[in-house]
């Protein structure tokens, strides 16, 4: 058997044993650690192709798992691979052709609702087939210049030799496999951070002239690593700033990255905000509350393609439940007159702006500006963001 069928039957392997219960990423690393025999270069086309199968979504089920395998790499793939060279040449020839030439080419019916199920419960604005069929391209990897670091970093990238752009004035533009941290000091220069989701500090930008000669306190209650929190003494710069979280490892990352962020002044607890306990902190009640909450990650699905298939619809309305207990829990904790800015990386208007007409009815908040962040024709991903403040 030649080596590419031998890679097929490997991918059709390891997606046969894949459940759905945990990342693809995390199954994919368990196997190749099970099969010693798989070098490098085997490793990088297996995955290869299993991510250009789940970039299908349920597309294309009428066809065997191998002619579905080659259909996501033709329709993935941009550039000639050897594994088409040898099981389809004829695709290879044209892999540079249009995406609707190439689904012409394949005579089958791959339409956005077959890639994404989900088109019926977009976000207002969302181009349901121009957001669906992006999938099918793995979406950059993103870097934010730290204020101060532009030169530095561009220095740094065009010394090493690597292939960039800058889409934005401190964004940066990479291929995803970039070893970038060989290159520029992560966290001090610049952090690895999506677009859309620093598009979210154009939100910041605007509260800026709100502070007027207080130093405020500011919460970003669902911190993670802390993306936003960085992002927020980057642009308000002199914040009293608090961070939670529930899980205590993402803390412990979190703590990390400040040091090296050069960011020493902050309080930080582990909370489950979706339970309803009395909170006081050193600086409650907040000026400004970040709340960038766990969410269904569906605008974020381009990084992990596996969802498409194995997403369930009725977590939407799980996750649309656990934001609005983390939003009354935590609004709670807000000065009046105060800002709340509440983010998600979902595209469903359950999670957005459904939620955004809860609070303004139910909490009484008022709002000021909300928008889908839109990254699917920038290989980036797409965002949620509504500013609100307390009456
Ligand atoms: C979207 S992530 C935050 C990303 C982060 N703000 C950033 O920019 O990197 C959501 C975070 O909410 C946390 N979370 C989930 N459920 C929570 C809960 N019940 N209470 C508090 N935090 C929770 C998760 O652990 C996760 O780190």
């Amino acid at each position: 058997m030649s080596r590419y069928y031998s890679y097929i039957n490997s991918a059709k392997e390891i997606i046969a044993a894949y459940s759905g219960l945990e990342p693809f990423a995390s199954h994919l690393k368990k196997q190749f650690a099970a099969n010693k025999k798989f070098g490098s270069k085997d490793r990088k086309q297996i995955t290869q192709l299993c991510y250009c199968y789940f970039r299908l979504g349920r597309s294309l089920q009428d066809i065997s798992l191998e002619n579905k395998l080659l259909a996501g790499l033709f329709l993935s793939s941009r550039s000639s691979s050897d594994l088409l060279l040898h099981l389809k040449p004829e695709w290879n020839d044209v892999i540079e052709m249009r995406l609707e030439k190439k689904l012409e080419l394949l005579n089958s019916t791959v339409n956005a609702s077959s890639i994404f199920p989900f088109t019926n419960e977009l976000s207002d604005g969302i181009d349901a087939a121009g957001f669906a069929f992006s999938h099918l391209q793995q979406p950059d990897l993103f870097l934010r210049i730290r204020p101060g670091r532009k030169d530095t970093v561009l220095h740094q990238l065009k010394a090493a030799d690597v292939s960039f752009q800058v889409p934005g004035d401190n964004t940066v533009a990479l291929l995803n496999a970039t070893k970038i941290e060989e290159v520029i000091m992560l966290n001090k220069d610049a952090v690895v951070q999506d677009y859309s989701s620093q598009r979210v500090g154009e939100f910041l930008e605007d509260l800026k002239s709100k502070i007027e000669n207080q130093k405020w306190n500011v919460w970003d209650c669902c911190a993670a690593s802390g993306g936003k929190s960085i992002m927020a003494k980057d642009i308000l710069v002199d914040i009293n700033l608090t961070v939670s979280d529930v899980r205590e490892s993402i803390l412990i990352n979190l703590k990390k990255r400040f040091q090296e962020a050069g960011i020493k002044d902050y309080k930080s607890f582990i909370r489950d905000l979706s339970l309803h306990s009395p909170l006081t902190t050193n600086h409650s009640p907040f000026d400004l509350i970040i709340a960038d909450v766990p969410c269904s990650g569906s605008g974020t699905w381009g990084r992990t393609p596996e969802q498409l298939s194995f997403f369930p619809s009725s977590s939407i309305e799980t996750y649309s439940a656990l934001q609005k207990k983390i939003v009354s829990n935590t609004v709670a904790q807000l000065k009046s007159n105060g800002y709340y800015l509440y983010i998600t990386c979902s595209v469903f208007k359950k999670e957005n702006e459904d939620n955004v007409a809860w609070m303004q009815e139910e909490l009484r908040l008022q709002l000021l500006k909300q928008e889908v962040i839109k990254g699917y024709a920038v290989k980036a991903d797409t965002m949620f963001a509504a500013l609100l403040k307390k009456g």
